[in-house]
């Protein structure tokens, strides 16, 4: 077993890494050389703190094998807080290693926490199907209900709204999440009050905190058994573990596992994942290494490592913890870096000799961006990016140089552009979000359209886009409210209904439905106003079956202009009577505005038209190969990856930064950031003339 907390040499190798063109600079050995129990790197974009991570970790390999152990050391535990991250340390411990070592896992802490568990024997049975999970947070509703109408309440008007409201399911996923990442439940027992008085002292909606607490019981039922677990639920278990010990007492799982422990994006910690980390710290499992850019923290949740928040993590790390920064960027050169700097009051510091392009470009409307971007687009495929590719400055990435690579804060601003690329014929790929045609709003619309029109038109929809369409009628349309089909006295038991578990539709619904819809638009006519392809069934009165049931002098105009459509208040209707939450109802509104601006003026026929031949030319391209030569990405997707160019467009205040709270908008900022630097090579930045954010600071 390998001593805990094993103190580094004073002098590491000089390279114990493959990679001839890396070598590490004086910030970089600081790292490296540092003979501190616990490192904490707190450093700017791109400044290189996956791959100083790696470093470390092909340091303490190269350390472990010459040590010659008669028994084989303990691994080493690589932590990411994302998939993307951890698929980031993956790429460079390859780039460095040429493997990854089997003395080594790469693991997210949701990984980590389920790898306990199951080592603790709970077999761990995963609840990865969105539909279901809806199926279940409305049994839960029920349940909820069916509680308090037994009790008979005398709650007064509180309970009484409970039971009147249906619940916004993203919300309550929302309300979820946030409340398991900051381990609410201690601060609810910490407060001494009542749920009521609670959530008017936090300003949280009792509703979804009465419903979250009914859901974790049905869960977990009575014996604490969970039933299942969603994302995040691993580590809200351990934690739940972990909350039952003393500060000091290591748990026995965590204990003497591993001979170092590196995190990276540390920036994205919260509540329950400090838990962990702080458990792994204590539990003797040698060095520990965490990397952090502050400014790159954009998740709802992660507790902020800003000012006291450093403070509050150096609390679970040891006393002689060594806080390093590093500020001079690998990724990009002096241009971005006096571009960035200003803009964001940060310091980022270029390397020497290092070439790199920034441009500031200005639009006065969408169509104007979109027309910059497609002339950037065509500059880089024919010229730019050859050039670079020439040069073989690849930078070892094994990269295409000849994309162009736009990040987005929303994805209804990727509306335009891929109708404007996609009629210039360029194969562009999407990150972070799905094609436009894909989004089940924007295909609802669709559907509807093509339902109208009836089969008279020349073409059908592709499968794909009437899946899409059939997942927004369930979501939007209410349709999907079947929590009445469970078992009453189940439920009343505070359990779900197992029964018709396999039962329950799952994702593939959409897909299935698609399959019988898509020849016909007589067919799918039928489905959206009866809700079944019952031919007996009634028909519904919501807005889609009265959009199928308006009169043909109605429909004429609507048919001649799709634009008209897309602004028809029936439409509009459909997403301002959804059971979903603010956000999402401005962002479905937004889409409608964005397809109703390409739509305008356009009769359905053509535009479907025109939309089947853009989706069926994607499709061709993909099946060919044909290399992505325009990647559409939204600022989630992009985070800890870098591209040759990158494009930041639609930047204007309110926009992207997006609006926000006093208290939020720091992850606004934050985006932007993030956006921004991951450029190498050459960024442009194409910002509202009528609203900018430039010069700065954000
Ligand atoms: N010592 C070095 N020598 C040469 N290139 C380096 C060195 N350190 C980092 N790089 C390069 O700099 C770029 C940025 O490195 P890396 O992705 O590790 O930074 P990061 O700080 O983790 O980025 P982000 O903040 O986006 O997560 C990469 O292309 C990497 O290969």
């Amino acid at each position: 077993m390998p001593s805990p907390r094993s103190a580094a040499p004073a002098s590491s190798p000089a390279r114990s890494w493959a990679h001839a063109r890396i070598t590490a600079t004086v910030e970089q050995r600081r790292v490296l050389d540092s003979a501190a129990p616990a490192i904490v790197i707190s450093a700017l974009a791109g400044t290189g703190k996956t791959t100083t991570l790696c470093m470390k970790a092909c340091n303490l390999l190269l350390q472990a094998g010459k040590a010659g152990q008669a028994r084989e050391p303990a691994p080493i535990l690589f932590l990411a807080y994302s998939r993307a991250g951890v698929t980031a340390i993956r790429d460079r411990m390859l780039q460095l290693h040429g493997k990854v070592p089997a003395s080594m896992q790469i693991l997210t802490m949701e990984q980590l926490c389920e790898v306990v568990l199951k080592e603790q024997g709970d077999p761990v049975e995963k609840l990865d199907d969105p539909v279901r999970r809806r199926f279940l947070i409305l049994q839960a509703q029920q349940a909820l209900r069916l509680e308090l109408e037994r009790n008979d309440h005398g709650g007064g008007s509180d309970d009484d709204e409970l039971l009147a409201q249906n619940v916004d399911i993203d919300a309550f996923l929302a309300f979820e999440a946030l409340a398991k990442k900051k381990l609410l439940h201690r601060d609810i027992e910490d407060s001494g009050l009542d749920l009521r008085a609670f959530c008017d002292d936090q300003g949280l909606d009792y509703g979804l905190c009465r419903l979250y607490g009914q859901y974790e019981r049905m869960r977990v039922g009575m014996n604490h058994e969970p039933r299942f677990y969603a994302e995040g639920d691993c580590t809200f278990e351990l934690c739940r573990q972990l909350g039952a010990l003393d500060w000091d007492q290591p748990l026995d799982a965590l204990r003497e596992r591993y001979s170092a422990v590196l995190f990276d994006e540390l920036h994205d910690l919260d509540e329950g994942a400090l838990m962990v980390l702080r458990k792994l710290v204590q539990g003797g499992n040698g060095l520990f290494v965490g990397a952090g850019d502050f400014n790159q923290h954009i998740h709802e949740g992660s507790f902020s490592v800003f000012g006291s928040g450093l403070q509050r993590m150096r609390e679970c790390l040891p006393a002689d913890t060594e806080v390093l920064a590093i500020n001079t960027t690998r990724r990009f050169g002096a241009e971005i870096c006096a571009a960035l700097n200003p803009l964001f009051g940060v310091a980022f510091a270029p390397m020497a000799q290092s070439s790199d392009a920034f441009a500031h470009l200005t639009y006065d409307s969408d169509e104007h961006c979109a027309a910059q971007l497609v002339e950037l687009h065509g500059q880089i495929v024919n010229a730019w990016g050859a050039l670079q590719d020439a040069k073989g400055d690849g930078k070892g990435t094994g990269q295409n140089n000849s994309s162009l690579n736009v990040v987005l804060r929303s994805p209804q601003d990727s509306i335009l552009l891929e109708w404007v690329f996609g009629h210039e014929g360029v194969h562009y790929g999407c990150q972070g979000m799905s094609p436009f045609y894909l989004r089940r709003e924007v295909a609802l619309a669709l559907a509807l359209m093509w339902a109208l029109q009836g089969d008279g038109g020349e073409r059908h929809l592709t499968p794909g886009i009437v899946g899409a369409a059939v997942e927004g009628l369930l979501h939007y349309g209410r349709r999907a409210a079947r929590g009445g089909a469970a078992d009453v006295d189940l439920l009343a038991q505070g359990r779900f209904d197992d029964a018709g578990w396999t039962d329950l539709p799952g994702a593939q619904e959409g897909q299935k439905l698609a399959a019988t819809l898509h020849s016909s638009a007589t067919r799918m006519r039928r489905y959206i106003a009866h809700g079944t392809l019952d031919p007996s069934a009634p028909e519904l009165a919501d807005a889609c079956a009265q959009l199928m049931a308006l009169a043909p002098n109605a429909c004429a105009p609507l048919l001649a202009d799709a634009g008209l459509f897309c602004a028809h208040p029936l439409v509009r209707r459909i997403f301002a009577e959804a059971p979903i939450n603010g956000a999402e109802r401005s962002a479905c509104l937004a889409s409608l505005q964005a397809l109703a601006g390409l739509a305008h003026g356009l009769p359905v026929a053509e535009l479907l038209g025109r939309l089947t031949l853009l989706a069926t030319a994607s499709i061709a391209m993909h099946q060919a190969n044909e290399p992505i030569s325009l990647r559409l990405l939204s600022v989630e997707a992009c985070k800890g990856r870098e591209f040759t160019f990158v494009a930041v467009p639609f930047v204007e205040r309110g926009r992207f930064p997006g609006p926000a709270s006093h208290q939020e908008a720091y992850r606004e900022r934050n985006m932007l950031y993030v956006a921004m630097t991951r450029a190498r090579a050459a960024l442009w930045l194409v910002e509202s003339a009528a609203k900018p954010v430039w010069p700065g600071p954000v």
